[in-house]
């Protein structure tokens, strides 16, 4: 009989046999996720034995994550803001980093009782647009998504977050199809140049959808987009919150500058001190 020590004890050495950054934290998130323990439960009862079959079964996610899966495709879940989101092989997986949007939402409008209407353009999971949600009790809003298959995963979440009454979810090219306008835009809109997602992680580039991360030849095809449609969205007072990538913030002030917005200070900076969420609103 394994124990649970012993199994993530092994998989984290297959891990580092496959030169896994850190082996040990992604063989007990392995465990976590597979057999639906909190870490304290998996701390406190290390020795508890792991029957047979479920050992099997993590051993072969285990062969997959050597392999280059990405632990949250594996389990086809991720944690964003303390929520769960489903993922389906149509959504990006979402990243700490977008978290700075929605610190960038919270700071813009602190009062929490505002019943703010809400946009997430690209919404993929429906991350950003669930956290708003949760964030804002009395506020309502749309996410958009190209992608059919990204839609339906962030309907399904929404609704299984219990946010599903006060959101709707549209297929369809950024804007295109809406009329009315809001209190807050966001967007993590896809921002690698398309000649360096060849060069992305494997675990991006193999797993992530390429609706999610192809920019165009500079990165900012989506920005030139969602810049025009910008003006025609915001409410007097509104605010659109960006996600940038690395080095972007110039270029993509230039591009809101041009249609009209203006700055609201500097890009707020993610934890690893990136320039990360551009704040902007009418002039
Ligand atoms: C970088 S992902 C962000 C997903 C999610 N908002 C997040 O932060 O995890 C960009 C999303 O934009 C969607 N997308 C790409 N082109 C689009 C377009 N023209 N109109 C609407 N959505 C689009 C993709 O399908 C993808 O879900």
């Amino acid at each position: 009989m394994t124990s649970r020590a012993d199994l993530a004890r092994e998989i984290a050495a297959s891990f580092a046999a496959a030169g896994l950054e850190t082996p040990e934290r992604e063989a007990r998130a392995l465990l976590r996720a597979g057999l639906g323990l909190s870490d304290v439960d998996l701390l406190a009862r290390a020795d508890a034995a792991v029957p047979e079959a479920e050992a099997h079964r993590l051993r072969a996610l285990a062969a997959r994550r050597a392999a280059g899966e990405p632990l949250a495709r594996l389990v086809g879940r991720r944690e964003f803001w303390s929520l769960d989101f489903a993922l389906a092989p149509e959504t990006l997986v979402p990243r700490p980093e977008t978290e700075t949007l929605v610190e960038a939402a919270l700071a813009a409008f602190p009062d929490r009782a505002t019943p703010l209407a809400i946009l997430d353009l690209g919404t993929g999971s429906g991350a950003l647009l669930a956290a708003l949600l949760s964030e804002y009790p009395a506020a309502f809003g749309i996410g958009v998504d190209l992608s059919p298959g990204a839609a339906r995963q962030a309907r399904a979440n929404l609704e299984s977050l219990g946010l599903g009454a006060r959101a709707a979810i549209l297929v369809g090219a950024w804007a295109d199809a809406l009329a009315g306008r809001f209190d807050l835009v966001v967007s993590n809109p896809p921002y690698i140049p398309t000649m360096d997602i060849a060069a992305l992680d494997r675990e991006v580039r193999e797993h992530d959808p390429l609706l999610a991360l192809d920019g165009g030849p500079k990165g900012l095809d989506a920005y030139r987009a969602i810049a025009r449609a910008l003006p025609g969205l915001l409410r007097p007072g509104g605010r659109a919150v960006l996600e940038l990538g690395i080095g972007q913030e110039g270029d993509v002030a230039t591009l809101l500058t041009a249609v009209g917005l203006a700055p609201d200070g500097p890009a707020r900076r993610d934890l690893a001190g990136i320039a990360r969420a551009i704040v902007t609103r009418p002039a």
